[in-house]
């Protein structure tokens, strides 16, 4: 079949499996082309209701480093590092972005997390996506648009690393017993970086929290 010559990478359906033990990590890295891709960042950017947050940290009240933005079905409450964040209505390009994540993914979502790492000293400290809402073994779809940033993921008892760069229009999915035996993270830079949002599909069972 004759591909379009604008896009001729563009295909949702070859996933790249990544050679670790103990987790389930695939990346699609042209998942969007790269016209929705474009077309996405500059929506969201602009449209998401982008907000800082504080968190407690060592009793302190500290503005967390990137923007964030909680969207979902009415009875997805999430509480994420301490916050208790009610979720926003879909978009329209959320829900649908939703909807091709979960075709990826072969599963189902209620909620996604939209982070906005404004330059390089935005950032997320390591961390498992391992709240007692995701249930065992969630499945984690993460959307990647705007500057390619490094996602670090570090084994909790071997220490093992690896270092995978998240392209524009990038999908990357966490599955099986990923959040157990692995921790993740955005690290800062002192490079002059342009803005990136990603957004992590989630599906949360508030009945579920202890
Ligand atoms: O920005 C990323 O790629 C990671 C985001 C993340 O780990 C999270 O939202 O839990
Ligand atoms: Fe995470």
């Amino acid at each position: 079949m004759q591909q379009s010559s604008l896009f001729p990478s563009a295909s949702s359906d070859e996933a790249e499996i990544l050679p670790l033990p103990d987790g389930d990590f695939r990346y699609f890295q042209h998942f969007l082309s790269s016209q929705e891709a474009d077309t996405y960042y500059k929506r969201l950017l602009e449209s998401l209701a982008w907000r800082q947050d504080d968190i407690k940290m060592y009793g302190k009240q500290v503005k967390i480093p990137r923007l964030q933005a909680w969207y979902g079905d009415e009875d997805a409450l999430y509480q994420y590092s301490g916050l208790d964040l009610p979720p926003i209505p879909w978009t329209e390009e959320l829900h649908t972005l939703k909807v091709r994540c979960e075709k990826a993914s072969e599963s189902v979502f209620n909620s996604v997390l939209a982070n906005c790492y404004r330059d390089g000293q935005d950032s997320m400290a390591w961390h498992s996506d391992d709240e007692p809402e995701l249930g065992n073994r969630p499945v984690i779809a993460s959307l990647s648009l705007g500057q390619v940033r490094n996602f670090d993921l570090k084994h909790r008892t071997s220490g093992q690393r690896h270092r995978l760069p998240l392209e524009h229009g990038s999908l990357f999915i966490m599955a099986g017993n990923s959040q157990t035996h692995w921790l993740h993270s955005l690290a800062k830079t002192t490079k002059s970086l342009a803005p990136r949002i990603n957004l992590t599909f989630r599906l949360v069972t508030p009945s579920l929290r202890r």
